[in-house]
């Protein structure tokens, strides 16, 4: 049988997790989403059939897992304002806050409460999200498979066994679809600069990543030998990655990824109030 999910949160990456589970097969009728503003949820209701709440303390009373989905600068207060709820309940915490350490959370409601941590990706309102999971010790063996089963309904999932690496995963996977739309993007504006339609240059461009992806995603070769079948010796190709490595790209990738590594690190330490 399905848990009952209540989302505190409704935003872009409840959303996202929401539009998969559904495709997926969970019962919208085991899904409560919760926001400040009513205008935020009549969407999500209307096309879903969720069921939506301004009551946040109503949502923990009913949940078998409790996603929340806040931004990290609020779930602080969020958290002390659901304690008495959380500890009456005592449902699966689920955060996919980034940054905020799992003892913080636990440590907000209360203490003594089961709490995954996740990095999801709002690809997992397609289906093909990618998340990054951590238990906090106390988690048991079936929590654990009951979150895999969520997230995995909606995406792939791994789990780090240090709860830092989460903020790595945030790098290459949480914050990374902007990354591939900006990549997306850059394509588009250089088609259009050198002459095609806009739409033309934008179709040819996300057909490309696409289809890129699904091979990459085949595993029948690596990424460099994928890279390599592209680039004919001395042809057009090369001269494209050669300008790519000229400008530093893998060192612009690796500085961009530290930096938002970095961030989500800093964001835990600047959060993490008593
Ligand atoms: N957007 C993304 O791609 C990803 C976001 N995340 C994490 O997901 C969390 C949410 O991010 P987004 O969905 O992008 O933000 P968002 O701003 O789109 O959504 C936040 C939602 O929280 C609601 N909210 C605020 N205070 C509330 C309260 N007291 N009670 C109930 N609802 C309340 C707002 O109404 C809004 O619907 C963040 O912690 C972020 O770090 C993680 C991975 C990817
Ligand atoms: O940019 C952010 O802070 C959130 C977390 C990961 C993706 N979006």
């Amino acid at each position: 049988m399905s848990s009952q999910l209540s989302f505190i949160g409704a935003g872009n990456m409840a959303r996202a997790i929401i539009q998969g589970l559904i495709a997926s097969g969970h019962p919208p009728e085991k899904i409560t989403a919760t926001a400040t503003r009513e205008q935020t949820l009549a969407p999500l209701r209307e096309r879903f059939a969720i069921t939506t709440s301004l009551d946040n303390q109503a949502a923990v009373l009913n949940a078998d897992v409790l996603v929340l989905a806040v931004k990290p600068q609020k779930l602080a207060e969020l958290c002390v304002g659901l304690r008495d709820a959380v500890q009456q309940r005592r449902p699966l915490v689920l955060s996919v806050a980034a940054g905020i350490r799992c003892s913080s959370i636990e440590r907000w409601l209360g203490g003594n409460i089961a709490v995954v941590r996740s990095m999801p990706n709002t690809p997992s309102l397609v289906g093909t999200g990618a998340c990054g999971l951590y238990a906090a010790p106390g988690v048991s063996d079936a929590q654990r498979a009951l979150v895999e089963r969520l997230m995995g309904a909606v995406g792939i999932t791994e789990w780090v066994e240090e709860e830092e690496l989460l903020s790595v995963v945030t790098a290459i996977a949480g914050s990374a679809p902007a990354y591939f739309f900006y990549m997306i993007e850059a394509l588009e504006k250089a088609g259009v600069a050198q002459g095609l339609k806009r739409d033309s240059a934008r179709r040819l461009a996300i057909q490309t990543a696409l289809g890129a992806a699904k091979m990459a995603a085949l595993g029948e070769h690596d990424p460099e030998t994928l890279k390599r079948q592209v680039m004919s010796p001395n042809g057009t190709t090369e001269r494209a990655i050669q300008r790519f490595e000229a400008g530093g790209l893998e060192a612009l990738v690796l500085d961009a990824c530290n930096a938002c590594r970095n961030r989500a690190n800093e964001l835990a330490d600047q959060l993490d109030q008593p």
